[in-house]
């Protein structure tokens, strides 16, 4: 027997129970194919990116580095193996901060006896961001390539790739910021279309491909409207009435946090939205919470961050862009844009913990006028990775976590659903199969507005 068809002896061949969180060993939900297909691939796909970059790593860390790509490759192909094998988790061996909480939790999982738990009979919310860790953990226990992003260049090679797109966004915003005057009934108009830039952004995201590019070419204002058909529940608009009415608040604390996903066309649109959201004073300050450490291929780390604003002032090829990236630049030297990688968002909770697990953030986020969460496994985490009824109202599934106003942006790229009117999952399911899967439809949620 192989160790794939391992997986699928161990498997139930039916969907999984609703209201409770996902676990891998229902052969229907995508738990499934993500442990069995996709990170394997994603984990193979890294260790040939590190074959193919062997020379250019020794011509940057010496000769020495190659007995650390040796054992990152051997590390790699252990998790592997250990993933299609369902073998027991281990405990994590580097010398992180993290490590501690990782390690408790794994003990808090495992049985009175200390059997440890596998991959396919365990919370899958834990197992996908153990794999990610693992992956961090076969760098972080090198000599040389403690740091090293193998997602990095990816990254880089996916914002490139979306120039075009990023122009027609980019100068369509330098226009309207070069304007004198912008009245709000433009503002109420437009803020909806810049808003849905960064929800669409959220399908080019390199943890589908195994870290090469999806290239985004269209106007994305166009975009906006011919997809608009793909968006299950729109609540754009109460967002909106929610950020014009703030225009009469006048302190200068206005807080903006993003809690970001994916580098490259997605950071882009992201900031295109801070920016207009600070430049016409909806809000004064706004902190980008990113990730500490390489996490799910494509997500935003300091390094992408930096590069990114870096790339846009600097090294673009369209004035309008460089123009865009001055101010981006200008921002965080000010201070009113701040970049910030919290270590909760690289752990395997729920944001419904963040209250009882981290009260510092917690409390940080409830200084926010508003908080918007990007992408798909943040919206898996702020419902719990519960495989929810999909008519559950969105505050429902949120649980506990309410530290301030927020808006989830996410295309659907997992079995996860709420929120949504009666009949719908049903009806959209009976066309197409794998609606919940590709990034094709997408929701904007909100909480507390
Ligand atoms: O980048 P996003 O939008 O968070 O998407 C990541 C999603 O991709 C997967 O890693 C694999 O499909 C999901 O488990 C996860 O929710």
């Amino acid at each position: 027997m192989t160790i794939e068809n391992e997986l699928i002896r161990l498997s139930v061949d039916d969907f999984p129970p609703r209201n409770k969180p996902l676990i891998a060993k229902y052969l229907r939900s995508f738990a499934f194919p993500v442990l069995s297909k996709l990170s394997p691939f994603n984990i193979s796909k890294t260790g040939s990116y590190l074959e193919g970059n062997k020379n250019s790593i020794l011509q940057k860390y010496g000769a020495d580095a190659e007995k650390d790509i040796t054992s990152v490759l051997t590390k790699l192909n252990t998790l592997r193996k250990e993933i299609l094998s369902n073998a027991p988790f281990r405990e994590l061996i580097s010398d992180n901060v993290d490590v501690q909480i990782w390690n408790k939790l794994l003990e808090d999982y495992s049985d009175e006896d200390g059997k440890r738990p596998t991959w396919m009979f365990t919370n899958w919310l834990y197992c996908e961001c153990y794999i990610h860790r693992r992956l961090f953990e076969a760098f972080e226990t090198s000599i040389y390539l403690k740091t090293y992003d193998p997602f990095y260049e990816q990254k880089m090679k996916g914002l490139v790739s979306c120039e075009d797109a990023m122009k027609i966004l980019g100068q369509f915003l330098i226009n309207y910021f070069n304007k004198s005057e912008v009245e709000i009934k433009n503002l109420r108009e437009d803020l909806p279309k810049i808003i849905k830039c960064a929800l669409w952004g959220n399908r080019c995201d390199l943890s589908q491909t195994g870290g090469d590019a999806i290239a985004q070419t269209e106007s994305p204002l166009k975009l906006v409207d011919s997809l608009q058909d793909l968006m299950l529940v729109d609540e754009s608009s109460k967002a909106v009435d929610f950020l014009c009415n703030s225009l009469s608040i006048t302190n200068d604390d206005k807080i903006l946090d993003i809690i970001l996903d994916n580098a490259g066309y997605e950071l882009f649109t992201d900031l295109c939205l801070a920016d207009y959201l600070v430049t016409y004073k909806f809000v004064n300050i706004v902190r980008f919470h990113g990730k500490a450490i390489p996490w799910f291929v494509s997500d935003v780390t300091n390094q992408d961050f930096i590069t990114t604003i870096d790339y846009i002032a600097n090294k673009s090829t369209c004035e309008g862009l460089k123009e865009l990236g001055k101010r981006w630049e200008s921002y965080m030297k000010s201070g009113q844009w701040k970049f910030e990688c919290e270590q909760f968002w690289t752990l395997p909770f729920h944001f419904g913990q963040i209250k009882l697990l981290d009260i510092e953030l917690y409390n940080k986020l409830s200084q926010s006028l508003l908080i918007i969460s990007k992408g798909d496994l943040n919206y898996r985490k702020l419902v719990g990775d519960v495989f929810w009824e999909p008519t559950v109202p969105f505050s429902q599934a949120v649980g506990n976590f309410k530290p301030s106003k927020l808006i989830a942006l996410r295309t659907l790229k997992s079995d996860i659903t709420c929120g949504l009117p009666e009949g719908l999952a049903e009806s959209i399911s009976k066309n197409d199969p794998d609606w919940l899967k590709i990034g094709k439809y997408a929701v904007i949620h909100v909480d507390g507005i």
